[in-house]
C-alpha cells in the first residue's frame, strides 16, 4: 500500500475498459445484490468465506482486522438465514473492513444503514444463523456462478460489483 489515497474506479468504466476481456480475469456479478450499507463505493482485496446457513467463520472474519479488505461469503445463496446482522456490521466497520459481500441474507437492515462499510447482499431475513461449524476461508468461492478467489479485486458502485484478478486504475 502506498500513502496516495486513489479514488475507486466507477464500474461502468471499468466494464468499458475490460468488455472484450474474454480470459475470465474480469468478472461482472450479477445484478441481484442489494446494497444494505452505509458506505455506497467500495474496493479492496478479497478476503474468502464460505458457509451454509451458519455465520461461524463471517463473525471470525469481521472480528479480525480488515485492513481494507473486502469479506467475500460465499453462503450458498441462502434465503433462509442471515449471515450478518447489526453487530457483525457494526464489527466490519469498526475493524477497518472496506466491505463485505454475502450470497446470502442480512438482519438488522437499519442499522446496517447506519454502518460505515459496504454491505451487499440478496435479501434481508430476521432470522438469525446457529454456529456451530467453522466453515471455509481462503477458498476459492462462486457467488451466483461467478468464481471470486482470495486476493482478486472487488469493487463495488451504484451500478454493480466486478472482481478481477488484480487492481485496476
Ligand atoms: O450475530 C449474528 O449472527 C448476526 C447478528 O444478529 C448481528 O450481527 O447482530
Amino acid at each position: 500500500m502506498n500513502d496516495v489515497v486513489s479514488p475507486i474506479p466507477a464500474t461502468c468504466d471499468l466494464c468499458d475498459a475490460h468488455k472484450g476481456d474474454g480470459s475470465g480475469a474480469f468478472r461482472v456479478l450479477p445484478p441481484v445484490f442489494r446494497d444494505f450499507g452505509a458506505v455506497r463505493r467500495f474496493a479492496g482485496p478479497v478476503v474468502t468465506v464460505k458457509c451454509f446457513e451458519d455465520n461461524t467463520p463471517v463473525k471470525a472474519a469481521v472480528e479480525s482486522p480488515g485492513q481494507g479488505r473486502v469479506l467475500v461469503v460465499d453462503g450458498g445463496g441462502s434465503l433462509r438465514r442471515a449471515l450478518l446482522g447489526g453487530n457483525l456490521g457494526a464489527a466490519a466497520a469498526r475493524n477497518g473492513w472496506a466491505g463485505v459481500v454475502i450470497d446470502g441474507c442480512v438482519r438488522d437492515v437499519a442499522e446496517l444503514a447506519q454502518s460505515q462499510v459496504g454491505i451487499r447482499a440478496l435479501a434481508s431475513m430476521p432470522l438469525p444463523t446457529e454456529r456451530k461449524v467453522d466453515g471455509l476461508r481462503d477458498v476459492a468461492v462462486q457467488l451466483q456462478g461467478v468464481w471470486v478467489r482470495p486476493g482478486d479485486w472487488l469493487y463495488a458502485d451504484e451500478d454493480g460489483i466486478v472482481v478481477a484478478d488484480r487492481a485496476l486504475v
